[in-house]
């Protein structure tokens, strides 16, 4: 029997018991072993829960789950960044395997994790935190053996992907489709989270220095959410017949490398764009395998519990990869190469448009509106160079929304 510390009983959480407890016989049946939670760290131990549960098998005393010696396997799944660290930490010290769907965790602390892990011979499998049910980091650490990886790019937020699928298909208010999202348990604990594009962010750190086996920090990617979009660009990338997506993604370059999160907008025949609601899709370029394409729900209840349970059967049937999967590569950051044709709609007082619309001029290959809003596709240009202008412009970062055009 397999002993199982679970820490967190939110969605995530949920999930993991109900899979466990429906598929037990198939589990004992087909890796030899029972798995089973011995107890479940929570913050509130008076909350009132959905799912039956033995008598006593809630705690909010972390150390009596650690302390307990029939518990080998940690799984972290608070979405708490520093306490899930030390929870994560102390685990590993005490010579117990981790598996986390904590993304926020694992890009903050992933160097030392990942080599405290390698040191202690133990597992730290971290699946669910890119991509939800999508396998995507066995397989790009499987590939990563025979492979360079160059490029991963991919829409890695299911509940940004699902608001402007929302907007766009469905003609839904922002607020509403971000309260579906929550309601359907896709949403982080504060969503801002998701719609400032720092969920993305950190997916895209995971991944990219996986991909590429050098450090790609949270601090390396531009950055540029979604909460910004209104019905009125909606309507505007409609009419050039787009479509918009939340891309993150890391290239390598001859010199080094670009990272960057934006809103992208890219044709309706495009991969990306026929990924809609709370889909993720994740793309990677291999110098032999060539493209790799992974799609499938990239949050919820069930589809992530069952990526974390998909680490401890790894951990159970002694699958995974061994080591530190992390590379030493140093590489340059050349994000201030990155170059498109952008959107840029900018919403002022009237009286403010005349000046800003003869300053953006010589950037604008394509007028899209000037009243109410000014809407332009600009030349191709660098992204901070757009950001220069408008902050000489002294634009309020709330007054203008901008996308990458990608063909
Ligand atoms: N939801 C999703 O679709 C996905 C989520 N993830 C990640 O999975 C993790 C869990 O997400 P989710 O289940 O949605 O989160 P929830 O907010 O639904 O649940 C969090 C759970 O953790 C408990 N908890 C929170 N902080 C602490 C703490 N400091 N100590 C002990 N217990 C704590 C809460 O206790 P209590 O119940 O008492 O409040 C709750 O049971 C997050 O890291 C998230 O980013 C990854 C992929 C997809
Ligand atoms: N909030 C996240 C959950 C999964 O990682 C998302 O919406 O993708």
């Amino acid at each position: 029997m397999v002993g199982i510390g679970l820490l967190g009983l939110g969605t995530v959480g949920t999930g993991v018991v109900e899979i466990l407890e429906e598929r037990q016989e198939e589990l004992k049946f087909l890796i030899g072993e029972e798995i089973k939670i011995k107890k479940i760290l929570v913050k509130n131990i008076d909350k009132k829960r959905e799912i039956q549960l033995e008598e006593n098998i809630i705690t909010s005393d972390y150390n009596e789950i650690l302390n307990c010696e029939d518990i080998s396997i940690i799984v972290e799944l608070t979405g708490d960044l520093d306490q899930g660290y030390k929870y994560i930490k102390d685990a590993l010290n005490s010579g117990k395997d981790v598996v986390t769907a904590n993304k926020a965790v694992v890009s903050k602390h992933f160097e030392e994790l990942s080599s405290l892990a390698a040191e202690k011979d133990l597992a730290f499998l971290y699946e669910a935190s890119v991509g939800g049910g999508i396998p995507i980091l066995k397989r790009l650490k499987g590939e990563l053996i025979l492979n360079k990886i160059t490029e991963v790019q991919g829409i890695l937020n299911g509940t940004c992907n699902y608001i402007l699928s929302s907007m766009f298909n469905k003609g839904l208010d922002y607020n509403e489709a971000l309260k579906i999202a929550q309601d359907m348990g896709y949403a982080e604990a504060d969503p801002t989270a998701d719609v400032e594009g720092y969920d993305t962010l950190r997916k895209l750190r995971i991944l990219g220095t996986l991909a590429l086996q050098g450090k790609i920090d949270e601090s390396d990617i531009l950055l540029e959410g979604i909460s910004k979009i209104t019905p009125f660009d909606i309507e505007q990338i409609k009419s050039i017949d787009f479509i918009i997506k939340l891309i993150g993604e890391v290239k390598e370059l001859e010199d080094g490398f670009i990272a960057v999160v934006q809103p992208t907008i890219m044709k309706e025949s495009s991969y990306f764009a026929n990924v809609d609601m709370a889909f993720n899709s994740i793309v990677f370029l291999g110098n032999n395998v060539g493209e790799l394409k992974f799609s499938g729900l990239g949050a919820g209840k069930l589809p992530t519990a069952n990526a974390v349970l998909a680490d401890i059967v790894d951990i159970v049937e002694d699958t995974y990869r061994k080591g530190n999967p992390l590379g030493e590569r140093k590489l340059n950051n050349l994000n201030e190469k990155l170059k498109a044709e952008y959107y840029l709609r900018i919403s002022l007082p009237e009286e403010q448009e005349g000046k800003v619309f003869k300053a953006i001029k010589n950037i604008s290959k394509k007028l899209l509106s000037e009243k109410e809003n000014i809407a332009i596709i600009t030349n191709e240009i660098e992204y901070l160079e757009i950001i220069k202008l408008l902050s000489s412009l002294e634009i309020d970062k709330n007054n203008y929304f901008i996308a990458r055009i990608i063909k």
